[in-house]
């Protein structure tokens, strides 16, 4: 077995393995698999990273990448000590390119799982070649290829929520198709089914009848990890207060790009902000925002995620006019960049924004229009 050698590389010193793979390390992920201090440093900082992610998911055992036909990777020496093909930590794989030809890496390339959300983008730390098979630093996905021409398809959902005085009907029996792009606003007053149909539409609730189809995918039949894939990749949420759409102990650009690694994309924050009208906050603390810049940012949020359809729950009802107009302009231009946003509220001037409004009433789909 390698000796465990403490990692020396400056930029990663003092940071624990286990924040940098968020595969699941071993209690000695505290220290790298460095098999030779000489690649330990500078550029070769990274393998440790995802061989002890490749590691922990079991792929490849080293004996495999080296005799495989990549001349680099039969170039390297293992370390004293070291049995080939036994899996342990002195895993020698450094790159989808350095592997290929092997297809128990192929197996893992396809897994992504060695594509870790740490550092933070900008420090090109994709081990795999952009566009192949690494979403997260592929280029943005066209608009086209993502706009779906109706973002969910609901057909007799119903919701029940079982309270001590019995079964209490949140939703009954709601159809609707709604369009992919455009504001569509679900209006009524209050206990009407909004927040209960946004939970359903954002995959948090299950219906109790019915079948609900989002871009195409029966959501029914989906395990929570589905449901929970299927949020991550293409759903944005802004909750009703604004701090709870932030991470309040990051700067701006890093919620933007938290946001983004979330979803295991990169992002680049002076774009989003400058069309939120946000411009120069990059390193501003969350604190320093006001409400409706908050918000604004939790839509950024939802754009650095690359999400299509972007779900609001009263995201004006906790600001005062002067917030609540730069939200309302925010919607109106996301519309206009193409996205769908779904929005609950009884705030007038957001209904009247709507592309189109669904009136609800006790649960039941009064109108759609
Ligand atoms: N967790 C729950 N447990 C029991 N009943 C619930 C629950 N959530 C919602 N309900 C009931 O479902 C119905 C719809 O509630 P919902 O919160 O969706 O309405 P709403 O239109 O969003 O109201 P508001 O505008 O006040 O938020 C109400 O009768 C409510 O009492």
């Amino acid at each position: 077995m390698a000796p465990w050698t403490r990692c020396r590389s400056t930029s990663w010193s003092g940071r624990s393995r286990s924040s940098a793979c968020w595969a699941g390390c071993s209690p000695r992920s505290r220290y790298w698999p460095c098999w030779s201090p000489s690649r330990c440093g500078g550029a070769r900082t990274r393998s440790p990273v995802r061989s002890c992610c490749a590691w922990a998911w079991g792929c490849v055992p080293c004996s495999a990448v080296i005799s495989s036909n990549s001349a680099r990777s039969r170039a390297w020496r293992p370390s004293p000590g070291w049995r080939a093909g036994s899996p342990s930590p002195a895993w020698r794989c450094r790159g989808s390119i350095r592997c290929a030809g092997s297809r128990r890496v192929r197996r893992c390339r396809t897994r992504r799982r060695s594509c870790s959300p740490w550092p933070p983008p900008g420090s090109s730390w994709c081990y795999w070649p952009a566009g192949s098979r690494c979403d997260r630093c592929a280029p943005p996905r066209p608009r086209s290829c993502c706009v779906a021409e109706v973002s969910y398809e609901l057909d007799r959902i119903g919701v029940d929520y079982p309270t001590p005085a019995g079964l209490v009907t949140g939703l009954h029996e709601v159809s609707i198709a709604v369009p992919g792009s455009g504001i569509t606003v679900f209006a009524g007053p209050s206990g009407s089914g909004k927040s209960t149909l946004l939970r359903v539409l954002g995959l948090f609730e299950r219906p109790a009848r019915g079948t609900m189809r989002f871009q195409g995918t029966e959501t029914g039949t989906l395990t929570h990890r589905g449901r929970r894939a299927l949020r991550r990749d293409r759903l944005g949420l802004v909750f009703q207060n604004p701090p709870e759409n932030l991470l309040d102990y990051l700067t701006v650009a890093d919620n933007l790009h938290a946001a983004a690694q979330s979803a295991r994309r990169r992002c680049e924050p002076g774009d989003i902000l400058g069309r939120l009208g946000l411009g120069g906050t990059g390193s501003w603390p969350i604190a320093a925002l006001s409400g409706g810049q908050q918000q604004r940012l939790a839509f950024g949020c939802a754009l650095a995620r690359g999400s299509s359809v972007i779900l609001a729950d009263e995201p004006t009802s906790q600001l005062d006019e002067a917030s609540a107009d730069l939200v309302l302009d925010t919607l109106r231009s996301l519309a206009e960049q193409g996205f769908a946003v779904l929005v609950a509220s009884h705030d007038e001037r957001l209904i009247a924004l709507g592309t189109r409004v669904a009136w609800l009433r006790d649960g039941k789909l009064e109108a759609f229009g």
